[in-house]
């Protein structure tokens, strides 16, 4: 017996896609994704709308020629980011969003804000100008536990940097925990990604019966209470909560590691298993919404035109194991389940 769901193109509201052999080995795998915030932690990042400009070239170059994929840009906030430069960047059109990494908090974030108060400028900048801040949402305080590092930036940074700066459209990228959740339910005006993983595995996943690198990533998967909050927010319908995959690809040597680097790379499989998800929670109708409505409605765009068709099939769809990316391999994300669902693109 098949079952067959039509949705509107997804989006992916949190991509990495890094760059050189990497970009040109995972580009192509966000094909069913309309469009793509793309995360700008390269190395050094991207801090400029020139740099932006060019590295959404370089992407462009990269994707196959069937894939439609469009990417949308974003700066890497620095305390010296410059509010004119910023500013200009998204009234040309050349970047949708700004992202904020506190320092230190994850892959590649070593120039990321250390004193907020330095960057109130930009914040107001960016406020007037209607420009999106997407938050990294977990403190770096080493004395703060690394599975209350969500809550904590809640309290300390994200509520009160949304008190001082009225008007700031803020993101907070790929929440969590249940306090997330709450959090965003309070406000208006605010939207949060939520990633595929996140939905999947709980902190048993990375640690239970031997160390499992591959699950790991940042924000960490926390306890199940948790993961079942995330559940209940992505399925619910409530139009702040959006898919954003974070699909983070490192190179197996380098998670497979003394000191393993955090990402999953979630690319190739993400709409069999959110399919999957939202099917085993009877809520296979409300997953456009998570997929393809609510962040353009957040980011105030449209909606993509076109259509994918998932349809569930007995036999499981198949997905590698590892993809090549250069003399490298890299793992893709096992959700640990068959995934019956398969994608038919064009629909
Ligand atoms: N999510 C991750 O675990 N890693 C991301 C960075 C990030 O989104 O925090 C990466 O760039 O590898
Ligand atoms: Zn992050
Ligand atoms: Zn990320």
């Amino acid at each position: 017996m098949t079952q067959t769901l039509t949705i509107r193109r997804p989006d992916d509201w949190h991509l990495h896609l890094r760059d050189g052999e990497m970009l040109a080995a995972v580009a192509s795998y966000s094909r069913h994704f309309g469009r793509a915030i793309i995360m700008p932690n390269l190395v050094p990042p991207v801090v400029t709308g020139a740099q932006a400009a060019a590295y959404r070239d370089r992407i462009l170059a990269a994707l196959p020629a069937d894939v439609t994929l469009r990417p949308l840009m974003t700066l890497y906030l620095t305390e010296g980011t410059d509010p004119a430069d910023l500013v200009a960047a998204h009234a040309a059109g050349i970047i949708t969003a700004v992202k904020l990494y506190p320092a230190g908090a994850t892959t590649n974030s070593a120039s990321g804000v250390r004193d907020f108060d330095k960057v109130r400028p930009v914040l107001e900048a960016m406020a007037e100008a209607g420009v999106p801040l997407c938050m990294h949402g977990e403190v770096t305080d080493p004395t703060v536990d690394i599975f209350d590092r969500e809550a904590a930036f809640i309290e300390r940074v994200l509520d009160p940097v949304r008190r001082a700066t009225p008007g700031l459209r803020v993101v907070m990228e790929h929440i969590t925990t249940a306090d997330g959740v709450d959090y965003v339910m309070s406000q208006r005006d605010m939207g949060a990604t939520i990633t595929t993983h996140h939905l999947v595995i709980n902190r048993n996943h990375i640690l239970a019966g031997g160390i499992r690198p591959h699950y790991y990533c940042l924000p960490v998967a926390k306890r199940e209470t948790h993961r079942l909050a995330l559940r209940r927010a992505a399925t619910s319908g409530d139009d702040r909560f959006f898919l954003g995959t974070d699909s983070a690809p490192h190179p197996d040597k380098a998670k497979e590691s003394a000191c393993g680097c955090a990402g999953c790379f979630t690319a190739p499989n993400t709409m069999s298993i959110l399919a999957q998800v939202f099917d085993e929670d009877g809520a296979l109708e409300r997953l456009e919404g998570f997929t393809s409505l609510n962040g353009p409605a957040f980011y105030r765009l449209p909606p993509n035109e076109d259509h994918i068709r998932l349809v569930k099939r007995d036999a499981p769809a198949l997905y590698p194991t590892h993809i090549p990316a250069g003399a490298e391999t890299v793992t893709v994300f096992d959700p640990g389940f068959p995934l019956l669902w398969h994608v038919e693109d064009p629909a």
